[in-house]
Order: structure tokens, then sequence, then C-alpha cells
């Protein structure tokens, strides 16, 4: 099991999707963490890795032009990713940011965090459509003409597909990939380059190159190449780890990954107040993972 590692050292296991899934069960069952708390700060840390990458609006500093204010697309789908990046709109709006987002599917085909997410952005007065509803002036396909769109933003969002993958990429979200994939613009994907495997790093289709992959609570043991001496897999680019809120008791019980066993050895005494997995945040609530190891 790959165990990354801070900037400064610290060493955070991984997961599998399986065992995120867990994570999340106990999360919920076990310490009554809701899943749209998660949702929330995921969205929320995610904007703020999205401000910190495009810089201020004109509203916020007031010396820049009018039309210098940063322009976000995001990209949806119905599942939890979705419910991420539809949560990190409403933040970056908030800011004064010039975000909108197109969903893989149509939003009254939304249900759950995703849903919810959703109604609050539309009872906010604030548009969600999906990507096929768009009527482009030059009459250009979906593809064609997100691309375009792409183009012109400052920064792109990929919260379309997180662990949840299953099979390659079809229908509606892979165009969206595709069209991520010709333009050129910066992507951030959330938790997981959508169609890239979580657990294996495969890529069973279509799958986004993300230039910063913001990977929720733990990262996933797919994001280190078993083939190539546990690098980095190149289509994670910056991997940045958020914190969304999960306490140490919830590892513990699930009770998973090397680097909480180690510890547990060192601290065979500890009882659930003195938790052996340490959080990697310090006082933020984001750090960079720099490298892997065995
Ligand atoms: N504790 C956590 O780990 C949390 C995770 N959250 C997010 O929730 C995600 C997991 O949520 P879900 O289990 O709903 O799964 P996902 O949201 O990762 O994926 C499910 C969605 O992807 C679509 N999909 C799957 N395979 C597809 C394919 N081959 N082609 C086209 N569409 C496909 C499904 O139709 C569904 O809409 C995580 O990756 C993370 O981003 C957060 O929202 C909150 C907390
Ligand atoms: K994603």
């Amino acid at each position: 099991m790959p165990v990354f590692r801070t900037e400064s050292g610290h060493e955070v296991p991984s997961v599998t999707a399986d065992e995120m899934r867990e994570v999340d069960r106990v999360a919920v069952d076990c310490v009554e963490l809701g899943m749209l708390q998660m949702v929330e700060n995921a969205g929320r840390t995610l904007a703020g890795i999205v401000r910190r990458k495009t810089g201020e609006p004109t509203q916020i500093v007031g010396r820049r032009e009018a039309d210098a204010t940063p322009t976000v697309i995001v990209l949806a789908g119905g599942g939890g990713n979705g419910a991420g990046g539809l949560c990190a709109v409403r933040h970056l709006r908030n800011h004064g940011w010039s975000a909108r987002t197109l969903l893989d599917r149509d939003p009254t085909d939304l249900s759950g965090p995703a849903g919810r997410q959703c109604r609050i952005l539309t009872k906010s007065g604030v548009a969600v459509t999906a990507a096929t509803d768009r009527h482009d002036a030059d009459g250009s396909d979906t593809d064609t003409g997100l691309t375009h769109l792409l183009a012109d933003a400052d920064l792109v969002v990929d919260a379309l597909i997180g662990y949840g993958l299953s099979g390659p990429p079809h229908g509606t979200t892979a165009e969206m990939i595709d069209a991520i994939e010709a333009s050129e613009t910066p992507v951030v994907s959330l938790d997981v380059p959508s169609g890239l495997q979580a657990t294996t790093g495969e890529t069973p289709g279509v799958a986004v190159s993300a230039d910063t992959t913001l990977t929720l609570a733990l990262p996933k043991t797919g994001f280190a190449d078993e083939a190539d001496d546990l690098d980095l897999r190149p289509a994670v680019g910056d991997l940045l780890l958020a914190d969304i809120g999960i306490p140490p008791v919830v590892y513990r019980r699930v009770g998973f990954g090397a680097v909480v066993d180690r510890v547990e050895k060192e601290d065979a005494d500890a009882t659930d107040d003195q938790i052996p997995y340490r959080q990697p945040f310090g006082a933020r609530n984001w750090v960079r993972l720099v490298d892997v190891r065995r």
C-alpha cells in the first residue's frame, strides 16, 4: 500500500475506493458526520484552491479591469463528486468569481447531495444547465462548443466522476472529458481525475489529465504508479490533499493502512482520545503531497 508524504515529510496512508467508501460509512453511521457536511468542506476547500490559482476579481481588490474577473467553468456529474463541484460554484460566486456550471445530465435527474447542492444554487438564482442544453451561436455540437467555452475560461474544474467510476466513461460525461482534454485551459480535478480508477490508476477509456488534483481526506492508491517505481502518475498533476473534517477515530475504527498500524504499535496504549492517526494538515485545511513510498 503506497504511503504518501507531504513536503515536510509527514506520512499519509493511501486508500482504495472501497476503503474510502468504508471511511465514509463509518463517518456517517458511527460518528454522525453528515455527507452534506463533508461535501461542504470539500467544495469550500476546492473553491479556495481555485481562488488561489485564478487571482482576485475586481470587486474584491478594486485595482483590476472589470473583464479581469476570473471565469471558472465547473463541469459536474450526478454523484458525490459533482456535489462537491456544485458546492464550490456557490463559494466562488460568494467571493465574486464568475463561476458557472454545466452538468453531464439534466438537473431534474439529480438526487442526493448533488441534487441538494443544485437546489441551493437554483434557489439562489444561479442557473444550472446540462452541457447538452447549450445552444451555441455557431451551431456546433456539444463537444466542439464546449471546447470553445472551456478555452475562454481561466480555469476548469473537473467534478464529473470521483472514486465512483464504473467502466469506461460514456455518453455526455465522456464528451465532456474529451472537451476538457481538447482545451488547454488549466484543470483542477476534484478527488480523482475523471476517468481514472482511484484504486488502480487504470484508465478504461477517456480520462482527464489534471494540472492539479484536490483529493479528499486520504490519497487514493491509484495515484502512485506501481509499474514505475511508485512515481506519482502524471495525470494527477500537482497533488493536494483536502481536510474534509473526518476525525481520526474514524480511521482507527476502519483500521487500515501501514502508517496507521505502525503508529498504532508505537501508541499501543492510546485511547480513543489519543488517536494514533496524525492529521497532516497543520494550520491549513489542505496540504501538498510530494512523493510516495511503499
Ligand atoms: N468522504 C468522502 O470521501 C467524500 C466524498 N465525496 C465525493 O464523492 C465521490 C464519491 O461519490 P459517488 O460514490 O457518488 O461517486 P462519484 O461521484 O465518484 O461517481 C458517480 C457518478 O459518476 C457516474 N459514472 C460512474 N461511472 C461512469 C461512467 N463509466 N461513465 C459515465 N458516468 C459514470 C455515475 O453515473 C454517477 O453519477 C468522491 O470521489 C468524492 O469526490 C464528497 O462529496 C464528500 C465526502
Ligand atoms: K473528478
